[in-house]
């Protein structure tokens, strides 16, 4: 199938038509005609950080639903974390998430390989015979504990050298967020409950920084939360050191005073932080310290999250909601324009996780047709019904939102099509 998209507007702000032929972007095409008048159109979104929960907890998420609610959106990539069940740390399991996701189609499923065995912070999973097998691994992550033990991670950047690999690190030390439960602050005191201290990652952030500074490697530093940690980043890059950071959407938005409704939805690791912190991380994304919008899309079953905080896991859902809460922060605010969510949300993750020769490319001719095109004018409000996840724990039930992902494309098949997924 191929299409013409009449007059929609780049990143750039020109307005232009735009074929796809035989899933590439090309000069001219007849095919289906698109009327794309006062929309936007945006390379294909990547998310670095994706928990789709397939091996292991299928009452969650599944590669497909996770799959359905990434091209709703205006996703073309994910990857795909670790922490499943089994763990991710060896070649088989990583090629069946790989071969899954090829299966359903609906957007490139990229398997993050775990750094250790189980995620126990002890002995190095199997990042080689990851990385040479069909999944061709290159980010691998730990996600949902740390790396915590120096000599480990030292180990760890050093092996990933060799392909170009990169090591997500979750950074959080551990011994001072024994029992945490939110951010460690004024609210926690006063709704006493255990905090989690942003020393806690801001420590990880620098160790890791002057580590991979030591052995000349890649970091990624997963879901930066405190105004601290930009500070450290601010700093790591000034000093020419290869590390690159993301930002969630909800540590762009919420704040730490939701916990006071004690409801679990806003729980969150790392924990929703303080208004300051929020104008921090805004700021940083929008000068570049932070390099990548990433979801962390943490689906958990009814039974995990509707229970007393304590009780309750971390995480949120974000595929759904990640770009519209992105133009809410920063493009309704002045912070960022269209090609800067272009850069943040799809050139800087798909380099980041070395996915640069199919996704986050330029819209031009002989490209592959990645594309998503967003009404920026349409605006809808958040049900927990109406998204494609299993799960049900989105933060923002009721909350109206910017912009409505009206199609995308992965590799010119329409995988959403009038606001539909196509399969
Ligand atoms: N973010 C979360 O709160 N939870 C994630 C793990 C993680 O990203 O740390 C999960 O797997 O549920
Ligand atoms: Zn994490």
């Amino acid at each position: 199938m191929n299409y013409l998209i009449r007059g929609a507007t780049l990143p750039d702000g020109t307005t232009r038509d735009l074929a796809v032929r035989d899933g590439l972007i090309a000069e001219t095409t007849d095919g289906e005609v698109i009327d794309a008048g006062g929309l936007r159109v945006l390379p294909g979104l990547v998310d670095i950080h994706t928990h789709l929960r397939q091996p292991g907890r299928e009452d969650a998420e599944t590669i497909e639903t996770g799959s359905r609610a990434a091209a709703l959106g205006g996703y073309t990539a994910v990857c795909a974390m670790a922490n499943t069940d089994p763990v991710a740390d060896a070649a088989g399991i990583v090629e069946q998430v790989w071969r899954l996701g090829r299966e359903v189609g609906l957007v490139d499923v990229q398997p993050v390989g775990a750094v250790t065995l189980g995620l126990k912070g002890e002995r190095l999973a199997e990042l080689g015979a990851m990385a040479e097998s069909a999944a061709g691994v290159r980010v691998f992550s730990d996600d949902g504990h740390c790396v915590h033990d120096a000599a480990v991670m030292r180990r760890a950047l050093e092996y990933v050298k060799a392909f170009d690999g990169v090591i997500a690190q979750h950074a959080e030390d551990p011994k001072l967020t024994v029992g945490a439960q939110m951010n460690e602050g004024e609210q926690s005191a006063r709704l006493g409950l255990a905090g989690w201290p942003a020393v806690a990652e801001e420590a990880i952030i620098a160790r890791d920084a002057l580590l991979a500074a030591h052995v000349g490697s890649r970091l990624h530093v997963c879901h930066v939360s405190t105004a601290g940690s930009v500070e450290v980043l601010r700093w790591a890059k000034s000093r020419g050191i290869r590390v690159t950071a993301e930002v969630t959407p909800h540590h762009l938005l919420l704040t730490d005073e939701l916990a006071a409704t004690y409801d679990p939805v806003y729980k969150v690791n790392p924990p929703l932080r303080t208004a300051e912190d929020v104008t921090a991380l805004r700021e940083a994304l929008a000068d570049g310290t932070i390099d990548a919008v990433a979801t962390d899309h943490a689906p958990h079953a009814r039974e995990d999250k509707e229970c007393e905080w304590a009780a309750a896991r971390p995480g949120m859902l974000g595929l759904e909601t990640a770009l519209p809460i992105v133009i809410k922060t920063m493009v309704e605010t002045g912070l960022l324009d269209w090609a800067g969510v272009a850069e943040r949300m799809s050139h800087a993750p798909a380099r980041i996780a070395n996915l640069e020769s199919r996704h986050g490319r330029p819209l031009t001719p002989g490209e592959p047709a990645n594309l998503t095109l967003v009404d920026p004018a349409q605006r809808w409000t958040v049900t927990p019904d109406g998204l494609a996840s299993i799960s049900r724990n989105t933060p923002y039930t009721g909350l109206e939102l910017p912009g409505a992902i009206v199609a995308t494309f992965l590799r010119g098949r329409a995988t959403v099509l009038d606001g539909k997924a196509q399969a």
